[in-house]
């Protein structure tokens, strides 16, 4: 099957000159042509996403149009002539600006209405376009946080929320029945802009997006200190001109941008991974904070809907995980909103089942209901819009998960990290005002909710050989039912049989008899297998203790 595709491929006159270059390369290597079309790009928990290059399993322009096609198809079947609006955005990456053009031309060509925002922009500001233009879907070209040689292919429903389970299946139904060379229209980008079948998004769609970020401010001027010395990176992506305009309007003076990563660029030079979760992609910014003598650091990633940041601690700084942020977050949230009068009757906090269960805690001590979902933001909107068909949209008072995702409005239904920026540097400033620092307020929580220390382990498995063995990983995770790491497993969730309401999923949870727990799932964005460890201790230091102890055995299952 491989082999046949490759060669149709290598049959047809590509328009693009690097992928006939990269197809001439693979002549007689197998393993790199079974890579390559082994499948098509499947849909994960952030969409389509692969290595840019040649073959009907990477990311290029041909993989791009045939998700449009498919999406148009689907957009004709089920939507009247009015409705069919699409908005369009892209990312810093390599290829995002190519790749939105494109699928705009199929759009275009097949009937349907593009609204392209005139320069790259944040993956919440698609979704907040999909909704105020009244589109029938959005797509958002990034690979997120993905090191450089990815990219990828967000797709919004009319909600402004990623396409959940049936609506993805459907899609992807329509997408697998076209031709990539066959069945696939498409008009010059020009025409389409001359004709009007493809439009720019008004400045006046991001005004909007900034005013919301805005409006969910807690504090009162009076209560905070603005003068706070931040050091921002946008790590060479498209989160520069939101946070910074969205910052300096509500009136923080002093915020200083990485200059190394404050231009979009697609090779991300001085950070091949631009993932503010881990330390290197922060590196260059903490150097910058000791520099300028600052307190507070953040950064974005490239499509700018996750957010990192790191505090000082004496002369260093540490990082704080995607839990403990979520959880000040959500803490700061209740107690503004109860302060303010503000909070809704039936508040409602919703978070992903891999994300820390302090979170639980904190919002049923301030009366908040929690929703767990399963892994991605996605899951995470669609529970607004469930609210929303009830009536209760303004029930929903915050959304966060242990991979840095974070949005405390219903503007947007996807993680925002303009929002999430902007509200953390608001409950530092709040905190600053009364002298406490964010590592002293998450000792005050963990005094009152008890320690909890969540740590996140990734195995690499690239390629079809390493899918494979990533399946043998997961059997051997199955085959255990009573004991792992010499503890008792007191309980054993499968979600490959789908629990409560949730969609199965392939994520098995281990809860011991020692405290702690584990999940086990492959990754829906990366070619990894990860493992999430919660481990409830007296104090960190028998914390990192039981995590040791617990890793040693763990690490000889990968
Ligand atoms: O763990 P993965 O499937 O790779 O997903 C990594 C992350 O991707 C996106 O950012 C989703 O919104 C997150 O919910 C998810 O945690």
């Amino acid at each position: 099957m491989s082999l046949t595709e490759y060669n149709r491929w290598m049959q047809k006159n590509l328009e693009d000159p690097d992928l006939v270059e990269e197809l001439e390369k693979m002549v007689g290597n197998a393993e790199a042509i079974e890579d390559a079309f082994y499948r098509n790009l499947a849909f994960g928990t952030g969409g389509l996403r692969g290595v840019i290059g040649a073959g009907s399993n990477r990311m290029n322009i041909y993989t791009v149009a045939k998700a449009s096609q498919g999406i148009a198809n689907d957009i004709l079947k089920t939507c009247g002539e009015k409705a069919r609006k699409v908005a369009v955005s892209y990312d810093s990456r390599n290829k995002s600006k190519e790749f939105a053009q494109i699928a705009s031309e199929v759009f275009a060509a097949n009937g349907i209405t593009v609204y392209l925002y005139p320069q790259l922009m944040p993956t919440p500001c698609l979704s907040y376009a999909v909704r105020e233009l009244d589109c029938a879907a959005g797509v958002m070209i990034t690979a997120s946080h993905n090191p450089a040689k990815y990219n990828g292919y967000k797709v919004y429903g009319s909600d402004g929320c990623q396409i959940t389970t049936e609506a993805a299946e459907r899609i992807l139904a329509e997408i697998e029945k076209v031709d990539i060379f066959g069945d696939v229209k498409r008009i010059p980008f020009d025409t389409g802009m001359k004709k009007g079948a493809i439009a720019s998004i008004p400045d006046s769609v991001y005004t909007g997006f900034v005013e919301e970020v805005k409006k969910l401010s807690l504090a009162k001027e009076e209560e905070l200190d603005k003068h706070v010395k931040i050091v921002y990176s946008p790590l060479n992506g498209t989160g520069l001109k939101p946070v910074i305009r969205t910052l300096s309007e509500l009136g923080y003076t002093d915020v200083t941008v990485v200059k190394e990563q404050e231009q979009p660029d697609g090779n991300f030079p001085t950070c091949p991974y631009p993932n503010p979760e881990i330390r290197e992609a922060m590196q260059l910014s903490i150097e910058y904070a000791k520099r300028e003598n600052a307190e507070l650091v953040f950064a974005t990633d490239p499509d700018c809907d996750r957010v990192g940041i790191a505090v000082r601690k004496g002369d260093d700084f540490v990082l704080l995980s995607g839990n403990e942020t979520g959880c000040l977050l959500l803490d700061y949230i209740c107690k503004m909103r109860i302060a303010n009068n503000t909070m809704p009757k039936h508040p409602v906090m919703v978070k992903t089942i891999v994300t820390t269960d302090m979170g639980e805690k904190i919002a049923s001590h301030y009366g908040v209901e929690t929703i767990n979902v399963l892994t991605g933001f996605k899951f995470i909107g669609e529970q607004i819009a469930i609210l929303e068909e009830k009536g209760r949209k303004d029930d929903y008072i915050f959304g966060f998960e242990e991979s840095y995702g974070y949005l405390s409005g219903t503007h947007v239904r996807d993680k925002d990290a303009v929002n999430g920026a902007t509200l953390i540097c608001e409950m530092f400033a709040y905190y600053k005002a009364k002298g406490i620092g964010l590592l002293e307020q998450l000792q005050n929580l963990y005094k009152q909710f008890g320690y909890e220390k969540n740590s996140l382990y990734s195995f690499e498995f690239e390629g079809a050989k390493g899918a494979e063995k990533m399946k043998h990983v997961m059997q051997q995770f199955r085959g255990c039912s009573e004991k792992i790491c010499g503890y008792s497993i007191q309980h054993l969730y499968d979600y490959s049989d789908g629990i409560g309401d949730l969609p199965k999923s392939d994520v098995l949870k281990y809860v011991l008899e020692n405290d702690c727990s584990i999940v086990v799932r492959p990754s829906g964005t990366e070619p990894k297998l990860k493992l999430y460890l919660s481990i409830c201790a007296s104090d960190m230091d028998a914390a990192e203790n039981k995590e040791k102890e617990l890793m040693k055995e763990l690490k000889k299952w990968f």
